[in-house]
Protein backbone atom coordinates (compact mmCIF):
# COMPACT_ATOMS: atom_id res chain seq x y z
CA UNK A 1 0.00 0.00 0.00
CA UNK A 2 2.99 2.63 1.06
CA UNK A 3 5.27 1.93 -1.78
CA UNK A 4 4.99 3.99 -4.02
CA UNK A 5 5.26 7.32 -1.93
CA UNK A 6 7.56 9.57 -4.19
CA UNK A 7 4.84 11.77 -5.47
CA UNK A 8 2.93 11.68 -1.69
CA UNK A 9 7.08 13.48 -0.51
CA UNK A 10 6.07 17.11 -1.33
CA UNK A 11 8.63 19.39 1.24
CA UNK A 12 8.22 22.63 -0.49
CA UNK A 13 6.47 25.04 2.36
CA UNK A 14 3.72 26.59 0.23
CA UNK A 15 2.70 29.37 3.14
CA UNK A 16 -0.27 29.87 0.90
CA UNK A 17 -3.53 31.09 1.90
CA UNK A 18 -5.20 27.27 2.48
CA UNK A 19 -9.31 27.73 1.33
CA UNK A 20 -10.04 24.58 -0.18
CA UNK A 21 -9.26 20.44 0.28
CA UNK A 22 -7.32 20.84 -2.93
CA UNK A 23 -5.44 23.79 -1.89
CA UNK A 24 -4.25 21.70 1.48
CA UNK A 25 -3.69 18.47 -1.07
CA UNK A 26 -1.27 20.30 -2.13
CA UNK A 27 0.66 21.04 1.38
CA UNK A 28 0.29 17.92 2.24
CA UNK A 29 3.57 15.65 3.38
CA UNK A 30 3.82 12.33 3.99
CA UNK A 31 7.55 12.13 4.13
CA UNK A 32 6.91 9.28 7.30
CA UNK A 33 6.10 6.48 4.94
CA UNK A 34 9.76 6.46 3.81
CA UNK A 35 11.67 6.45 7.21
CA UNK A 36 8.44 4.61 9.29
CA UNK A 37 7.17 1.06 8.83
CA UNK A 38 3.91 -0.06 7.82
CA UNK A 39 2.67 -3.19 9.52
CA UNK A 40 3.74 -5.96 7.51
CA UNK A 41 0.18 -7.77 8.12
CA UNK A 42 -2.22 -4.64 7.74
CA UNK A 43 -5.12 -4.97 5.46
CA UNK A 44 -4.43 -3.19 1.86
CA UNK A 45 -7.80 -1.77 2.45
CA UNK A 46 -7.35 0.03 5.88
CA UNK A 47 -10.42 -2.20 6.95
CA UNK A 48 -8.75 -3.13 10.43
CA UNK A 49 -11.14 -2.46 12.69
CA UNK A 50 -11.06 -5.16 14.97
CA UNK A 51 -8.60 -6.12 17.98
CA UNK A 52 -5.50 -7.65 17.16
CA UNK A 53 -2.11 -8.11 17.83
CA UNK A 54 0.52 -5.86 15.46
CA UNK A 55 3.78 -7.03 15.80
CA UNK A 56 6.15 -5.32 13.84
CA UNK A 57 5.84 -1.81 12.26
CA UNK A 58 5.38 1.19 13.51
CA UNK A 59 2.03 1.90 12.46
CA UNK A 60 -1.27 0.28 10.86
CA UNK A 61 -2.73 1.86 7.89
CA UNK A 62 -6.53 2.11 9.12
CA UNK A 63 -9.45 3.65 7.45
CA UNK A 64 -11.78 6.10 10.06
CA UNK A 65 -15.19 5.31 10.52
CA UNK A 66 -17.23 8.89 9.69
CA UNK A 67 -20.02 9.39 12.57
CA UNK A 68 -23.33 9.29 11.59
CA UNK A 69 -25.03 12.92 10.42
CA UNK A 70 -21.99 15.12 11.25
CA UNK A 71 -22.98 18.80 12.51
CA UNK A 72 -20.19 21.14 12.90
CA UNK A 73 -19.78 22.62 16.67
CA UNK A 74 -16.72 24.48 16.22
CA UNK A 75 -13.07 25.35 15.05
CA UNK A 76 -9.98 26.81 16.08
CA UNK A 77 -9.68 30.57 14.17
CA UNK A 78 -6.18 30.93 16.20
CA UNK A 79 -5.12 27.81 15.29
CA UNK A 80 -6.47 28.29 11.90
CA UNK A 81 -4.78 31.89 10.98
CA UNK A 82 -1.40 29.78 12.45
CA UNK A 83 -1.28 27.47 9.40
CA UNK A 84 -2.91 29.53 6.83
CA UNK A 85 -6.31 28.19 6.75
CA UNK A 86 -9.12 30.36 5.59
CA UNK A 87 -11.82 30.57 8.24
CA UNK A 88 -14.41 29.20 5.57
CA UNK A 89 -12.96 26.72 4.57
CA UNK A 90 -14.31 25.10 8.26
CA UNK A 91 -17.52 25.25 6.94
CA UNK A 92 -17.47 23.66 3.76
CA UNK A 93 -19.12 19.81 3.46
CA UNK A 94 -15.53 18.53 2.26
CA UNK A 95 -13.60 20.22 5.25
CA UNK A 96 -16.61 18.55 7.37
CA UNK A 97 -16.16 14.84 5.48
CA UNK A 98 -12.80 14.65 6.46
CA UNK A 99 -12.50 16.12 9.81
CA UNK A 100 -15.90 13.80 10.94
CA UNK A 101 -14.07 10.62 9.73
CA UNK A 102 -14.64 10.23 5.85
CA UNK A 103 -11.69 9.97 4.06
CA UNK A 104 -13.05 8.54 0.89
CA UNK A 105 -12.62 10.68 -2.42
CA UNK A 106 -10.12 13.05 -1.79
CA UNK A 107 -8.05 15.09 -3.81
CA UNK A 108 -4.57 13.42 -4.59
CA UNK A 109 -1.93 13.61 -3.72
CA UNK A 110 -4.14 12.59 -0.24
CA UNK A 111 -4.54 9.38 1.19
CA UNK A 112 -7.76 7.92 1.84
CA UNK A 113 -7.19 5.93 4.70
CA UNK A 114 -5.64 6.97 8.36
CA UNK A 115 -3.00 5.79 10.46
CA UNK A 116 -2.87 4.45 14.27
CA UNK A 117 0.20 3.43 16.08
CA UNK A 118 0.96 1.22 19.01
CA UNK A 119 2.24 1.73 22.10
CA UNK A 120 3.24 0.31 25.38
CA UNK A 121 2.39 1.85 28.86
CA UNK A 122 4.51 2.10 32.04
CA UNK A 123 2.63 3.82 35.13
CA UNK A 124 5.15 6.04 37.60
CA UNK A 125 8.12 4.05 35.78
CA UNK A 126 6.56 0.63 36.60
CA UNK A 127 5.92 -1.47 32.85
CA UNK A 128 2.82 -3.21 32.47
CA UNK A 129 1.61 -5.42 29.71
CA UNK A 130 -2.12 -6.55 31.35
CA UNK A 131 -3.45 -3.38 30.01
CA UNK A 132 -3.31 -5.51 26.38
CA UNK A 133 -5.93 -8.12 25.90
CA UNK A 134 -3.35 -10.37 24.47
CA UNK A 135 -0.99 -9.57 27.82
CA UNK A 136 1.80 -9.44 25.11
CA UNK A 137 1.75 -5.50 25.16
CA UNK A 138 1.03 -6.05 21.33
CA UNK A 139 -2.67 -4.94 21.21
CA UNK A 140 -2.33 -1.18 22.83
CA UNK A 141 -1.84 1.98 20.81
CA UNK A 142 -4.04 4.30 19.36
CA UNK A 143 -7.51 3.02 20.04
CA UNK A 144 -9.70 5.38 18.60
CA UNK A 145 -6.88 8.49 17.77
CA UNK A 146 -6.23 8.02 13.59
CA UNK A 147 -4.01 10.12 12.33
CA UNK A 148 -5.13 11.43 8.85
CA UNK A 149 -2.73 13.85 7.60
CA UNK A 150 0.63 15.16 7.28
CA UNK A 151 0.86 18.59 5.26
CA UNK A 152 4.06 21.34 5.66
CA UNK A 153 1.65 24.84 6.61
CA UNK A 154 3.15 27.88 6.92
CA UNK A 155 6.64 27.20 7.44
CA UNK A 156 5.82 24.04 9.71
CA UNK A 157 5.18 20.25 9.70
CA UNK A 158 1.90 19.16 11.52
CA UNK A 159 0.33 15.86 12.17
CA UNK A 160 -3.73 15.78 12.02
CA UNK A 161 -5.37 13.41 14.27
CA UNK A 162 -8.82 12.37 14.48
CA UNK A 163 -10.09 11.30 18.36
CA UNK A 164 -12.89 9.26 18.26
CA UNK A 165 -13.01 8.51 14.61
CA UNK A 166 -13.78 4.43 15.26
CA UNK A 167 -12.04 1.33 16.03
CA UNK A 168 -8.46 0.64 15.27
CA UNK A 169 -6.69 -2.99 16.23
CA UNK A 170 -5.57 -1.32 19.29
CA UNK A 171 -9.09 -0.70 20.72
CA UNK A 172 -9.16 -3.74 22.29
CA UNK A 173 -13.22 -4.30 22.20
CA UNK A 174 -13.75 -0.97 22.86
CA UNK A 175 -16.13 1.59 20.45
CA UNK A 176 -13.42 3.60 19.04
CA UNK A 177 -15.40 6.37 19.86
CA UNK A 178 -15.21 9.73 21.91
CA UNK A 179 -18.44 11.66 23.44
CA UNK A 180 -19.32 14.81 23.19
CA UNK A 181 -18.18 16.08 26.73
CA UNK A 182 -14.75 14.47 26.81
CA UNK A 183 -14.59 16.05 22.99
CA UNK A 184 -15.95 19.32 23.96
CA UNK A 185 -13.58 19.55 27.29
CA UNK A 186 -10.32 18.27 24.70
CA UNK A 187 -10.92 21.11 22.21
CA UNK A 188 -11.67 23.62 24.26
CA UNK A 189 -8.70 23.05 26.73
CA UNK A 190 -5.99 23.03 24.14
CA UNK A 191 -6.46 26.42 23.31
CA UNK A 192 -6.40 27.84 26.46
CA UNK A 193 -3.51 26.15 27.13
CA UNK A 194 -1.84 27.29 24.10
CA UNK A 195 -3.36 30.84 25.41
CA UNK A 196 -1.79 30.34 28.56
CA UNK A 197 1.84 29.91 26.90
CA UNK A 198 2.04 26.31 27.61
CA UNK A 199 2.92 24.36 24.89
CA UNK A 200 -0.27 21.61 23.89
CA UNK A 201 -1.81 19.62 21.15
CA UNK A 202 -3.61 21.93 19.45
CA UNK A 203 -7.26 21.97 18.63
CA UNK A 204 -8.17 22.45 14.52
CA UNK A 205 -11.89 21.33 14.57
CA UNK A 206 -14.44 20.13 16.56
CA UNK A 207 -17.74 17.72 14.62
CA UNK A 208 -20.72 15.86 16.50
CA UNK A 209 -23.29 13.39 15.47
CA UNK A 210 -26.89 14.24 15.40
CA UNK A 211 -28.05 11.22 15.68
CA UNK A 212 -25.55 8.24 17.07
CA UNK A 213 -24.86 7.58 20.85
CA UNK A 214 -22.75 5.55 22.77
CA UNK A 215 -23.29 4.68 26.32
CA UNK A 216 -20.95 5.60 29.24
CA UNK A 217 -21.38 5.55 32.96
CA UNK A 218 -21.68 8.86 34.46
CA UNK A 219 -23.09 10.76 37.16
CA UNK A 220 -26.82 11.45 38.13
CA UNK A 221 -27.56 15.01 38.42
CA UNK A 222 -26.25 16.17 42.32
CA UNK A 223 -24.81 13.25 42.71
CA UNK A 224 -21.44 13.11 45.45
CA UNK A 225 -20.59 9.40 44.30
CA UNK A 226 -17.38 8.59 43.69
CA UNK A 227 -17.69 6.25 40.79
CA UNK A 228 -20.48 6.80 38.29
CA UNK A 229 -24.03 5.68 39.02
CA UNK A 230 -25.65 5.17 35.87
CA UNK A 231 -25.67 4.79 32.25
CA UNK A 232 -26.11 7.61 30.33
CA UNK A 233 -25.83 7.79 26.49
CA UNK A 234 -24.20 10.41 24.95
CA UNK A 235 -23.58 11.97 21.30
CA UNK A 236 -20.43 10.89 19.81
CA UNK A 237 -17.81 13.29 18.62
CA UNK A 238 -14.31 13.79 16.70
CA UNK A 239 -12.32 16.36 17.74
CA UNK A 240 -8.89 16.74 15.45
CA UNK A 241 -5.87 17.35 17.22
CA UNK A 242 -3.02 18.59 15.68
CA UNK A 243 0.99 18.45 16.69
CA UNK A 244 4.51 18.14 14.85
CA UNK A 245 4.33 14.71 15.81
CA UNK A 246 2.43 12.46 18.11
CA UNK A 247 4.90 10.37 19.19
CA UNK A 248 4.45 9.33 23.28
CA UNK A 249 7.72 7.85 25.92
CA UNK A 250 5.39 5.20 25.61
CA UNK A 251 5.77 4.49 21.62
CA UNK A 252 10.02 4.25 22.22
CA UNK A 253 9.19 1.78 25.17
CA UNK A 254 7.40 -0.31 22.96
CA UNK A 255 10.29 -0.50 20.11
CA UNK A 256 12.84 -0.40 23.10
CA UNK A 257 11.14 -3.45 24.76
CA UNK A 258 11.16 -5.17 21.35
CA UNK A 259 14.87 -4.33 20.70
CA UNK A 260 15.71 -5.40 24.43
CA UNK A 261 14.84 -8.76 24.33
CA UNK A 262 15.17 -8.98 20.06
CA UNK A 263 11.36 -9.68 19.57
CA UNK A 264 12.02 -9.98 15.73
CA UNK A 265 14.86 -9.16 13.41
CA UNK A 266 14.14 -5.62 12.65
CA UNK A 267 13.49 -4.70 16.25
CA UNK A 268 16.50 -2.42 16.94
CA UNK A 269 16.49 -1.27 13.08
CA UNK A 270 12.53 -0.02 14.13
CA UNK A 271 13.53 1.85 17.41
CA UNK A 272 16.66 3.40 15.45
CA UNK A 273 14.11 4.42 12.78
CA UNK A 274 11.36 5.96 15.43
CA UNK A 275 14.17 7.88 17.34
CA UNK A 276 15.77 9.26 14.26
CA UNK A 277 12.03 10.27 13.26
CA UNK A 278 11.76 11.90 16.61
CA UNK A 279 14.00 14.00 16.22
CA UNK A 280 13.35 15.16 12.73
CA UNK A 281 9.70 15.75 13.80
CA UNK A 282 10.43 17.52 16.75
CA UNK A 283 13.93 18.42 17.41
CA UNK A 284 15.55 19.17 13.94
CA UNK A 285 16.70 22.83 14.96
CA UNK A 286 17.89 21.76 18.36
CA UNK A 287 19.93 18.55 17.40
CA UNK A 288 23.40 18.84 15.24
CA UNK A 289 22.57 15.91 12.92
CA UNK A 290 26.10 15.88 11.44
CA UNK A 291 27.18 14.20 15.02
CA UNK A 292 27.30 10.72 15.44
CA UNK A 293 23.70 9.26 15.78
CA UNK A 294 24.86 8.17 19.87
CA UNK A 295 25.93 11.95 20.32
CA UNK A 296 22.93 13.21 18.83
CA UNK A 297 20.76 10.54 21.52
CA UNK A 298 22.49 12.65 24.31
CA UNK A 299 21.47 15.96 22.63
CA UNK A 300 17.98 14.26 22.31
CA UNK A 301 17.82 13.90 26.30
CA UNK A 302 19.30 17.00 27.16
CA UNK A 303 16.27 18.75 24.79
CA UNK A 304 13.88 16.33 26.26
CA UNK A 305 14.62 17.12 29.89
CA UNK A 306 14.28 20.71 28.92
CA UNK A 307 11.28 20.62 27.44
CA UNK A 308 9.19 18.33 29.78
CA UNK A 309 10.60 20.12 33.08
CA UNK A 310 9.85 23.29 31.58
CA UNK A 311 6.54 22.01 30.68
CA UNK A 312 5.65 20.77 34.38
CA UNK A 313 6.96 24.26 35.78
CA UNK A 314 4.27 25.86 33.47
CA UNK A 315 1.50 23.29 34.57
CA UNK A 316 2.06 24.13 37.87
CA UNK A 317 1.96 28.00 37.13
CA UNK A 318 -1.22 27.36 36.00
CA UNK A 319 -2.83 25.14 38.13
CA UNK A 320 -3.32 22.27 35.59
CA UNK A 321 -3.20 19.04 36.76
CA UNK A 322 -2.59 15.95 34.31
CA UNK A 323 -4.91 13.25 36.46
CA UNK A 324 -2.84 10.20 34.35
CA UNK A 325 0.87 11.00 33.18
CA UNK A 326 1.80 7.58 32.77
CA UNK A 327 4.40 7.18 30.00
CA UNK A 328 1.68 6.98 27.15
CA UNK A 329 0.34 10.06 27.71
CA UNK A 330 4.01 12.30 27.59
CA UNK A 331 4.58 13.13 24.17
CA UNK A 332 8.03 13.14 23.39
CA UNK A 333 7.75 16.67 22.02
CA UNK A 334 7.32 17.79 25.15
CA UNK A 335 3.89 19.07 25.30
CA UNK A 336 1.09 18.76 26.84
CA UNK A 337 -0.91 15.86 25.43
CA UNK A 338 -4.26 13.26 26.52
CA UNK A 339 -7.06 15.84 27.71
CA UNK A 340 -8.81 13.06 30.07
CA UNK A 341 -8.66 12.85 32.92
CA UNK A 342 -7.12 16.27 33.27
CA UNK A 343 -8.60 19.09 35.77
CA UNK A 344 -7.56 22.76 37.01
CA UNK A 345 -6.98 23.63 41.12
CA UNK A 346 -9.30 26.07 42.09
CA UNK A 347 -9.22 25.06 46.18
CA UNK A 348 -5.51 25.19 46.31
CA UNK A 349 -4.60 21.60 47.53
CA UNK A 350 -1.25 20.05 46.50
CA UNK A 351 -2.41 16.64 46.46
CA UNK A 352 -5.64 18.17 43.68
CA UNK A 353 -6.07 15.30 41.55
CA UNK A 354 -9.80 15.14 39.75
CA UNK A 355 -9.10 11.77 38.28
CA UNK A 356 -10.46 9.25 40.67
CA UNK A 357 -8.40 6.27 39.14
CA UNK A 358 -5.13 8.67 39.40
CA UNK A 359 -3.95 8.64 42.95
CA UNK A 360 -1.59 10.90 44.58
CA UNK A 361 1.24 9.53 42.33
CA UNK A 362 -0.46 11.88 39.76
CA UNK A 363 -1.72 14.46 41.54
CA UNK A 364 -0.87 18.35 41.26
CA UNK A 365 2.58 19.00 42.76
CA UNK A 366 3.38 15.41 42.45
CA UNK A 367 3.86 15.99 38.92
CA UNK A 368 7.63 16.74 38.71
CA UNK A 369 8.24 13.08 40.21
CA UNK A 370 5.74 11.69 37.49
CA UNK A 371 7.59 13.80 35.38
CA UNK A 372 11.08 12.37 36.19
CA UNK A 373 9.42 8.70 36.35
CA UNK A 374 8.35 9.20 32.58
CA UNK A 375 11.69 10.38 31.53
CA UNK A 376 13.39 7.79 33.12
CA UNK A 377 11.63 5.27 30.87
CA UNK A 378 12.46 7.55 27.91
CA UNK A 379 16.50 7.25 28.93
CA UNK A 380 15.81 3.48 29.16
CA UNK A 381 14.43 3.66 25.61
CA UNK A 382 17.26 4.79 24.11
CA UNK A 383 19.54 2.68 25.77
CA UNK A 384 19.52 -0.30 23.16
CA UNK A 385 21.20 2.01 20.40
CA UNK A 386 24.27 2.64 22.93
CA UNK A 387 25.31 -0.78 24.03
CA UNK A 388 28.14 -0.06 21.31
CA UNK A 389 28.43 3.26 23.21
CA UNK A 390 29.72 2.88 26.74
CA UNK A 391 30.84 6.48 27.25
CA UNK A 392 28.07 7.70 25.75
CA UNK A 393 25.23 5.58 27.65
CA UNK A 394 27.26 6.72 30.95
CA UNK A 395 26.60 10.69 29.90
CA UNK A 396 22.85 9.70 29.48
CA UNK A 397 22.77 8.13 33.00
CA UNK A 398 24.09 11.58 34.25
CA UNK A 399 21.53 13.35 31.90
CA UNK A 400 18.77 11.31 33.46
CA UNK A 401 19.73 11.46 36.90
CA UNK A 402 19.81 15.41 36.80
CA UNK A 403 16.33 15.55 36.03
CA UNK A 404 15.66 16.68 39.55
CA UNK A 405 18.11 19.69 39.54
CA UNK A 406 16.98 20.87 36.25
CA UNK A 407 13.26 20.24 37.46
CA UNK A 408 13.75 21.75 40.73
CA UNK A 409 15.50 25.28 39.02
CA UNK A 410 12.29 25.12 36.50
CA UNK A 411 10.39 25.14 39.65
CA UNK A 412 12.38 27.93 41.37
CA UNK A 413 12.02 30.29 38.17
CA UNK A 414 8.39 29.92 37.63
CA UNK A 415 7.73 30.31 41.50
CA UNK A 416 9.85 33.34 41.63
CA UNK A 417 8.32 34.71 38.50
CA UNK A 418 4.36 34.10 39.99
CA UNK A 419 5.61 36.48 43.13
CA UNK A 420 7.04 39.11 40.90
CA UNK A 421 10.49 38.22 42.83
CA UNK A 422 14.17 38.92 41.37
CA UNK A 423 15.18 35.86 43.80
CA UNK A 424 13.34 32.67 44.81
CA UNK A 425 13.46 32.55 48.30
CA UNK A 426 12.43 28.85 49.08
CA UNK A 427 11.26 29.83 52.91
CA UNK A 428 8.80 32.39 51.73
CA UNK A 429 7.21 30.11 49.26
CA UNK A 430 6.81 27.49 51.79
CA UNK A 431 5.25 29.17 54.39
CA UNK A 432 3.04 30.79 51.74
CA UNK A 433 1.99 27.37 50.44
CA UNK A 434 1.52 26.55 53.89
CA UNK A 435 -1.17 29.32 54.25
CA UNK A 436 -2.67 29.01 51.16
CA UNK A 437 -3.85 25.09 52.37
CA UNK A 438 -4.43 26.12 55.69
CA UNK A 439 -6.64 28.87 54.79
CA UNK A 440 -8.73 27.46 51.76
CA UNK A 441 -7.72 30.14 48.93
CA UNK A 442 -8.43 29.80 45.44
CA UNK A 443 -5.10 29.25 43.58
CA UNK A 444 -5.99 31.11 40.45
CA UNK A 445 -7.57 33.78 42.01
CA UNK A 446 -4.99 34.43 44.81
CA UNK A 447 -2.00 34.70 42.29
CA UNK A 448 -3.83 37.33 40.12
CA UNK A 449 -4.75 39.47 42.96
CA UNK A 450 -0.68 39.38 44.17
CA UNK A 451 -0.24 41.23 40.85
CA UNK A 452 -1.84 44.15 42.59
CA UNK A 453 0.75 44.39 45.39
CA UNK A 454 -1.26 44.20 48.51
CA UNK A 455 0.37 44.87 51.48
CA UNK A 456 -1.57 43.02 53.71
CA UNK A 457 -4.82 40.17 53.07
CA UNK A 458 -7.55 42.40 52.87
CA UNK A 459 -5.76 42.75 49.04
CA UNK A 460 -6.96 39.11 48.38
CA UNK A 461 -9.71 38.77 50.55
CA UNK A 462 -11.88 37.51 47.82
CA UNK A 463 -10.26 34.61 47.65
CA UNK A 464 -10.63 32.43 50.60
CA UNK A 465 -13.56 29.56 50.66
CA UNK A 466 -13.45 30.33 54.59
CA UNK A 467 -12.53 33.56 56.31
CA UNK A 468 -9.36 32.97 58.08
CA UNK A 469 -9.34 33.47 61.96
CA UNK A 470 -7.50 35.94 63.73
CA UNK A 471 -4.11 34.17 64.05
CA UNK A 472 -4.33 32.99 60.36
CA UNK A 473 -4.58 37.04 59.75
CA UNK A 474 -1.58 37.71 61.60
CA UNK A 475 0.31 34.90 59.86
CA UNK A 476 -1.01 35.95 56.41
CA UNK A 477 0.36 39.75 57.48
CA UNK A 478 3.35 38.61 58.46
CA UNK A 479 4.07 36.74 55.21
CA UNK A 480 2.99 39.97 53.22
CA UNK A 481 5.42 42.10 54.93
CA UNK A 482 8.75 39.78 54.46
CA UNK A 483 7.13 39.40 50.74
CA UNK A 484 6.86 43.13 50.21
CA UNK A 485 10.24 43.66 51.64
CA UNK A 486 11.57 41.43 49.02
CA UNK A 487 9.47 43.17 46.37
CA UNK A 488 11.75 46.31 46.98
CA UNK A 489 14.81 44.57 45.01
CA UNK A 490 12.22 43.79 41.78
CA UNK A 491 12.46 46.89 40.58
CA UNK A 492 9.68 49.52 38.81
CA UNK A 493 6.37 48.65 40.59
CA UNK A 494 4.50 49.06 37.40
CA UNK A 495 6.67 46.83 35.25
CA UNK A 496 6.50 44.40 38.30
CA UNK A 497 2.38 44.36 38.47
CA UNK A 498 2.63 43.59 34.30
CA UNK A 499 4.67 41.08 34.17
CA UNK A 500 3.10 39.14 36.92
CA UNK A 501 -0.14 39.54 35.21
CA UNK A 502 1.64 37.82 32.29
CA UNK A 503 2.66 34.71 34.22
CA UNK A 504 -0.79 34.46 36.36
CA UNK A 505 -3.78 34.39 34.78
CA UNK A 506 -7.59 35.65 35.38
CA UNK A 507 -9.59 34.00 33.42
CA UNK A 508 -8.93 29.68 34.29
CA UNK A 509 -10.71 26.62 32.94
CA UNK A 510 -13.37 26.00 35.61
CA UNK A 511 -15.45 22.84 35.28
CA UNK A 512 -18.98 23.84 36.62
CA UNK A 513 -18.26 26.41 33.32
CA UNK A 514 -17.75 23.66 31.28
CA UNK A 515 -20.55 21.34 32.59
CA UNK A 516 -23.47 23.48 31.06
CA UNK A 517 -21.61 24.36 27.71
CA UNK A 518 -21.33 20.31 26.98
CA UNK A 519 -24.63 20.21 27.99
CA UNK A 520 -26.49 22.78 25.74
CA UNK A 521 -24.47 21.21 22.94
CA UNK A 522 -25.87 17.60 23.69
CA UNK A 523 -29.13 19.51 23.05
CA UNK A 524 -27.89 21.03 19.87
CA UNK A 525 -27.00 24.52 21.23
CA UNK A 526 -23.26 25.44 20.91
CA UNK A 527 -23.39 29.12 21.56
CA UNK A 528 -21.62 28.54 25.67
CA UNK A 529 -18.75 26.65 23.71
CA UNK A 530 -18.15 29.39 21.67
CA UNK A 531 -18.44 31.90 24.27
CA UNK A 532 -15.85 30.09 25.89
CA UNK A 533 -13.44 29.48 23.36
CA UNK A 534 -13.32 33.64 23.09
CA UNK A 535 -12.63 34.07 27.51
CA UNK A 536 -10.58 31.05 27.35
CA UNK A 537 -8.40 32.31 24.50
CA UNK A 538 -7.54 35.66 26.70
CA UNK A 539 -6.35 34.22 30.01
CA UNK A 540 -4.19 37.19 30.62
CA UNK A 541 -6.64 39.65 29.64
CA UNK A 542 -8.79 42.06 31.72
CA UNK A 543 -12.23 41.12 29.62
CA UNK A 544 -15.04 43.12 30.10
CA UNK A 545 -17.17 43.49 33.74
CA UNK A 546 -19.58 40.77 32.53
CA UNK A 547 -17.43 38.28 31.92
CA UNK A 548 -15.56 38.84 34.81
CA UNK A 549 -18.20 38.28 36.62
CA UNK A 550 -19.33 35.65 35.40
CA UNK A 551 -15.75 33.68 34.46
CA UNK A 552 -13.61 35.01 37.82
CA UNK A 553 -15.35 33.45 40.78
CA UNK A 554 -14.41 30.80 43.06
CA UNK A 555 -16.09 27.51 42.62
CA UNK A 556 -19.64 27.87 44.24
CA UNK A 557 -20.16 25.54 47.66
CA UNK A 558 -22.84 22.94 45.53
CA UNK A 559 -20.11 22.22 42.99
CA UNK A 560 -17.43 20.85 45.85
CA UNK A 561 -17.86 17.16 45.40
CA UNK A 562 -19.94 17.33 42.32
CA UNK A 563 -19.40 13.65 40.42
CA UNK A 564 -18.64 14.88 37.04
CA UNK A 565 -17.07 18.80 38.29
CA UNK A 566 -14.83 17.92 41.36
CA UNK A 567 -14.05 14.17 40.47
CA UNK A 568 -14.86 11.89 37.14
CA UNK A 569 -14.04 8.15 36.90
CA UNK A 570 -14.30 8.22 33.01
CA UNK A 571 -12.73 10.47 30.82
CA UNK A 572 -14.05 8.96 27.12
N1 LIG B 1 -13.73 4.21 23.33
C1 LIG B 1 -12.54 3.71 23.05
N2 LIG B 1 -12.36 2.84 22.04
C2 LIG B 1 -11.15 2.32 21.75
N3 LIG B 1 -10.04 2.62 22.44
C3 LIG B 1 -10.14 3.48 23.46
C4 LIG B 1 -11.38 4.08 23.82
N4 LIG B 1 -11.17 4.88 24.88
C5 LIG B 1 -9.85 4.82 25.16
N5 LIG B 1 -9.23 3.98 24.32
C6 LIG B 1 -7.81 3.64 24.29
O1 LIG B 1 -7.43 3.29 25.60
C7 LIG B 1 -6.13 3.80 25.92
C8 LIG B 1 -6.16 4.58 27.20
O2 LIG B 1 -7.06 5.66 27.06
P1 LIG B 1 -6.71 7.15 27.45
O3 LIG B 1 -7.92 7.69 28.09
O4 LIG B 1 -5.36 7.30 28.04
O5 LIG B 1 -6.45 7.79 26.03
P2 LIG B 1 -7.34 8.59 25.10
O6 LIG B 1 -7.90 9.73 25.82
O7 LIG B 1 -8.27 7.76 24.30
O8 LIG B 1 -6.29 8.94 24.04
P3 LIG B 1 -5.05 9.83 23.84
O9 LIG B 1 -4.00 9.39 24.80
O10 LIG B 1 -4.78 9.45 22.44
O11 LIG B 1 -5.49 11.23 24.00
C9 LIG B 1 -5.70 4.62 24.73
O12 LIG B 1 -4.77 3.85 24.03
C10 LIG B 1 -6.95 4.83 23.93
O13 LIG B 1 -6.70 4.88 22.53
MG1 LIG C 1 -4.14 8.38 26.52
Amino acid sequence: MANNTSNLDNNQDTGREVKTLNDLAECVDYSFINTLSADPNATASGDDHNPRQVFSGHYVPVKPTPIENPVYIAHSNTFFNEIGFDDALAHTPAFMRLFSGDTTNLPSPMLNYGWATGYALSIYGTEYTQQCPFQTGNGYGDGRAISVLEANLNGKHWEMQLKGAGRTPYCRGADGRAVLRSSVREFLVQEHMHALGVPTSRSLSLFTSSSQTVDRPWYREGSCSQDPDVMVPNLVAISTRVAPSFIRVGQLELFARRARCNEHPNALRELEALVAHLIKREYEDQIDKTQPFEKQLLALAIAFRGRLTSLVANWIRVGYCQGNFNSDNCACGGFTLDYGPFGFCELFDPAFQPWTGGGRHFSFLNQPAAAQKNFEMFCRSLQPLLTNAPEVLSQLDAVCNDFVVVMEQEMASMWKAKLGLSHYDHDLLMQLLQLMVQTRVDYSLFFRKLCDLPTDISGVDKCFYNPPNRSQIERWNTWFSRWTSLLEESGNVEEVKSKMKRVNPKFTWREWHIVPAYRQAQQGEFSLIHELQSVLTKPYDEQSEDTERKYCQPRPKEYFCAGGISHYSCSS
